[in-house]
């Protein structure tokens, strides 16, 4: 081993220099892939994902001849992450070009996928089936447009699908994973992780099942007390989202009271004639305003912000990009003017922010703390951007009036976006754990999917379903092979960050109200922690933000307080259903 600490500082450099390049080349590939899907661009990008896979092998390889223990802890944190190289260890090149293949064909079939209403009628998700979501209320419409979509993804991918597990875990397993469950789940460090995780969604069960109770009791009001099972479900395809993840489409029909100004500002955002453009520079302009750093010149000449009308296909799930150089970072969304996309534009951007904030860092330290911090950055200055006070302040709210109607209209509608998410949250990877570790069987894909979608998010198949089925494949991303545990975290830690920089802000009241616009302190407080990138344990960066290390739902709680009470009060015993899913086989009675 070697036990020179410069000669080690010069492999760093050195890597450091060689890495960026390929990060930014198979960028570029992956870019004009996903901005242009066809087979040529698709061979390209294998070729340059080939290319960083065999760079990465080999880093790991050289990093493996030093001797970590003359290190000081920095050095030994990047040579343990240059080594940590996924599933590109898969040392077959026939495997590790099959798999690439195998994750790039079912990306590309969700993304060209089309649901077929009629036989010339085959919309798309992104705009036609999304619309259809969140405007319709006529529940044979909504069924045709959630069967179709199944239909048009669950059974291509089923056995790509089976065939990208067994190719995946074998490649971590030259890493000593034990699966690739382990191996995504080993990013967060704490081995009590899944624990911690199981603890955070038991606490905040109470909150989702008052606010199912709410959503299902008015749901029988829209569609009648006959299309709910007894079971206490509610029909997966009625909640306003084509994986009823969350609810927001139905803020109109949900809040408590009804004579009160919608809190959905897309009218106005119409109205307004606002543009693609127009919403991602209200987001720029909010992190300048907290000193933070503005996009960059490349951003607005190089990002994807609109659909292309020229015909082409695109992959239209938004996505923020970070091209390795230290200036060319995008985002690539299909804006459509809403307030969905308002908020999915400061996600991104929040994107952006944590990789211009961390550019400086040694490559393998350009990354979230841990993927869920990556997450939480854009949601937590969305926080700011929906209160009713600052949407009057930017012209997207005409009247804000401070009473206790209000004020629970506007808990409703947030809750909608954030409590009715948990489960959902929570149970994607809970599902794909147990598929990596091979407790749930091929056979099993569609039956254990259920099983979790009912007893934890108390959603259920409006229509039979078949072991020919593969509705997780529905989600963007199981095919796209993008881990989902982190939205949880987030969802979380996002409070926590919020309430640390409200508190720096020095804002008093309550937290549901707060808006840290223009307060350079918070500003401040967030781009310390950003810039750290993943050069520190998580824990650390947490306790520095916020007094405390560990994830922790009580800000949350608190956030939603005058909520909960307000449900537990309407709902009385009236709320919670049965774990197992409802028989849907069709009764006697038809
Ligand atoms: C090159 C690359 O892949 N880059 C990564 C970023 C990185 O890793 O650096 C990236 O851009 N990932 C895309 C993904 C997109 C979205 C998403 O998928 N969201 C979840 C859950 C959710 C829903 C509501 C919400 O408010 C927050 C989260 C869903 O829609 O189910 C779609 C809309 C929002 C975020 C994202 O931005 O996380
Ligand atoms: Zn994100």
């Amino acid at each position: 081993l070697i036990n020179n600490v410069s000669a080690a500082e010069a492999f760093l450099a050195t890597y450091n220099a060689e890495a960026s390049q390929v990060s930014n080349r198979y960028a570029e590939a992956s870019w004009t892939y996903n901005t242009n899907i066809t087979e040529y661009n698709q061979e390209i990008m294998l070729k340059e994902r080939l290319a960083a896979d065999k760079f990465s092998q080999e880093a790991a390889w050289n990093a493996s001849g030093y001797n970590l223990t003359v290190m000081d802890a920095t050095m030994r944190r990047q040579f343990v992450k240059i080594m940590d190289i996924g599933t590109a260890a898969q040392t077959n090149e026939t495997k590790l070009i099959h798999l690439g293949q195998i994750e790039s064909e079912m990306e590309t079939i969700y993304s060209t996928a089309k649901a077929c209403l009629a036989p010339e009628k085959c919309l798309p998700l992104d705009p036609d089936l999304t619309r259809i979501f969140t405007t319709s209320r006529d529940y044979d419409q909504l069924i045709a447009a959630w069967k179709g979509w199944r239909d048009a993804t669950g059974p291509k991918l089923k056995n790509l699908y089976t065939e990208f597990v067994t190719l995946s875990n074998e490649a971590v397993r030259n890493l000593g994973h034990a699966d690739l469950g382990a191996y995504w789940r080993s990013r967060y460090d704490t081995p009590e992780f899944e624990a911690d995780v199981q603890a955070l969604f038991d606490q905040l069960r109470p909150l989702y099942e008052h606010l199912h109770a709410h959503a299902r009791r008015r749901l029988k009001t829209i569609y009648g007390k006959d299309k709910f099972p007894s079971s206490g479900h509610i029909p997966a395809h009625l909640l306003g989202n084509m994986w009823a993840q969350q609810w927001s489409s139905l803020v109109d029909e949900f809040v408590p009271y009804k004579g009160k100004p919608s809190l959905d500002v897309t009218p106005e955002m119409v109205h307004q004639n606002y543009t693609a453009e127009k919403i991602f520079h209200t987001a720029d302009n909010f992190f300048q305003s907290l000193g933070m750093i503005p996009m960059p010149e490349p951003f607005w000449n190089k990002s994807m912000l609109k659909k292309p009308t020229d015909g082409r296909d695109v992959v239209c799930h938004a996505s923020a990009w970070d091209f390795s150089n230290g200036i060319d970072f995008r985002i690539k969304q299909c804006t459509d003017i809403t307030q969905q996309h308002l908020e999915t534009a400061h996600h991104e951007m929040g994107h952006i922010e944590y990789y211009l904030q961390y550019k400086d860092q040694p490559l393998v330290f350009q990354k979230g703390a841990n993927p869920g911090f990556h997450e939480a950055v854009g949601d937590v200055i969305a926080l700011s951007v929906q209160t009713p006070e600052h949407m009057k302040s930017i012209g997207l709210l005409h009247s804000v009036s401070n009473d206790t109607e209000t004020d629970i209209n506007f808990l409703m509608s947030m809750a909608l976006q954030k409590i009715a998410f948990l489960p959902f949250g929570f149970l994607i990877d809970q599902w794909r754990w147990r598929v990596f570790s091979g407790d749930t069987k091929p056979e099993q894909y569609n039956e254990h999917w259920w099983n979790l979608r009912c007893r934890y998010q108390g959603v259920s198949a409006p229509v039979e379903r078949s072991a020919s089925d593969f509705d997780p494949g529905a989600k963007f991303h199981i095919p796209a092979n993008t881990p989902y545990i982190r939205y949880f975290v987030s969802f979380v830690i996002q409070f926590q960050f919020h309430k640390a920089l409200c508190d720096k802000s020095g804002y008093i009241g309550p937290l549901h109200r707060c808006d840290i616009y223009n307060s350079t302190e918070a500003g401040t407080a967030l781009s310390e922690m950003l810039k750290l990138g993943s050069s520190k344990p998580w824990t650390d960066e947490m306790q520095n933000l916020t007094g405390q290390a560990k994830m922790d739902a009580q800000p949350l709680m608190d956030y939603f307080k005058p909520l909960l009470e307000y449900l537990r009060k309407e709902n009385g015993n009236d709320y919670g259903w049965d774990p197992i899913c409802p028989d849907l086989t069709p009764t006697s009675s038809g």
